[in-house]
């Protein structure tokens, strides 16, 4: 996994209206598999570390579908409205990122669902390379390729050899791609179908870096019912897995605690390297454990200072999405917290539907159970809190 050295966003256009791809909502908010294809990206692109932004370029008229599609939309910034053409869809995203300009910029289709922390990694070390500004992920052609007149007649054939198909991600440096889109906004006539053209017109190289195979556009009805069958193979899955997870911290000064994701007043803090969530912690070692991916803390070192303070919300949002990448499903969750005081009683169903938002889940697959020590220990003597999760994961079977 990368380490993020520069700030990184993710641009993810959702605004197109999905005209070939028939009757229905806009295609980005069909069903594909177990949630709609613009939540597969969204969970992808949130929960990669190197990441701090993630984006979202809409229609207008889509904001309730784009609430009820996506669960992160509480915690991600405004969806940005977008415009007639991608080319101006993107335009306004990269503008509304310039507020707090990151130093790169990841700009990916909501109609790719299939996009993978690989291939993100892929692309950041492409663009890592001294001098890069701009890089694509690209496939070789496997069919021979010809140009064709208004009546299909043949008027040639390009050598396929030397011909790539490009996909998104693609990677940019961000005030080179903005710069870009401001310029070529002026040219009247121009009409790019991808980013990669906005810089080579603007005179940059573009580098092009392996694509996936499986990384496919949904485009045509044809293409939706391919990757509902490839879901469903994801979904008809028969390795059942289970994970558990414990954590506990030190009540320290303060005035409130975190847990499952819930601000709860309290009389004392939490002593901790981030925001000390026990309970978000304790599930994403639980759910780092039914996929035998290590623990919290090999992916986020407490010795790393980018995560001191953080909000717990990115280590579980991380380990949802590692379950996504290897086309797995959480199945349900059990947690128990344990302390003497706060009350959990009056938060629970706040902190339901709160780990059910990060993880794009529903909350009636969220238990969380609250039990005292009866004053015996450390945490019978209000000394700290502790939680202990379990939880369930299917993982595509042979
Ligand atoms: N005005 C537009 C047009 C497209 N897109 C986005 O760009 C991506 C790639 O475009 P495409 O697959 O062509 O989507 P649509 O434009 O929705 O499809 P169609 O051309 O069939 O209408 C999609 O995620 C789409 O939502 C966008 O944000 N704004
Ligand atoms: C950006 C893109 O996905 C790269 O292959 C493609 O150009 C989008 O084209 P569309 O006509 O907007 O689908």
């Amino acid at each position: 996994m990368m380490k993020p050295t520069r700030t990184i966003a993710a641009l993810i256009v959702a605004a197109g209206r999905g005209s070939r791809a028939g009757d229905g909502l806009p295609k980005q908010y069909r069903r594909v598999g177990q949630s709609p294809l613009l939540a597969h990206s969204v969970a992808i692109f949130a929960g990669h570390p190197a990441i701090s932004t993630v984006r979202v370029v809409i229609d207008p008229a889509d904001q309730q579908l784009y609430r009820e599609s996506v669960a992160q939309a509480a915690t991600l910034g405004a969806p940005v409205p977008g415009g007639p053409t991608r080319q101006a869809s993107v335009r306004a995203g990269l503008e509304a990122l310039a507020a707090d300009a990151p130093d790169l910029v990841l700009v990916h289709d909501a109609a790719r669902p299939f996009v993978s922390f690989d291939l993100i990694d892929r692309a950041l070390a492409a663009l890592s390379v001294p001098g890069s500004l701009a890089a694509v992920p690209g496939t070789a052609l496997v069919d021979t390729i010809k140009s064709v007149d208004a009546a299909e007649t043949v008027t040639g054939t390009p050598a396929r050899l030397a011909l790539r198909a490009i996909q998104t991600p693609q990677a940019f440096d961000f005030a080179a791609l903005l710069a870009a889109h401001r310029r070529v906004a002026g040219e009247p006539g121009f009409a790019a179908t991808d980013d990669a053209a906005v810089m080579e017109w603007a005179g940059h190289p573009v580098r092009v870096f392996p694509g996936d195979p499986a990384n496919v556009k949904l485009t045509y009805p044809a293409d939706f019912a391919a990757a509902e069958r490839l879901m469903t193979r994801t979904i008809a899955m028969n390795d059942v897995r289970i994970g558990q997870g414990y954590d506990v911290h030190a009540f320290g000064p303060g005035d409130h605690v975190w847990l499952g994701g819930v601000r709860i007043a309290h009389d004392r803090g939490v002593i901790a390297h981030s925001d000390g969530d026990v309970v978000l912690h304790a599930l994403t070692d639980a759910l780092l454990g039914a996929i035998a991916d290590g623990d919290i803390g090999s992916h986020f070192p407490p010795s790393d200072p980018q995560w001191r303070g953080a909000s717990s919300d990115r280590f579980l949002a991380h380990a949802g999405a590692l379950i996504a990448a290897r086309g797995g499903r959480i199945g349900n969750i059990d947690i128990t917290v344990v302390c003497e005081a706060p009350k959990v009683g009056p938060h629970r169903d706040a902190m339901r539907a709160r780990i059910g938002a990060i993880l794009g889940l529903e909350a009636e697959r969220v238990a969380i159970k609250a039990t005292t020590s009866e004053q015996m220990g450390f945490v019978g003597r209000r000394e700290g809190l502790a939680a202990l999760a379990v939880a369930t994961v299917r993982l595509p079977g042979d």
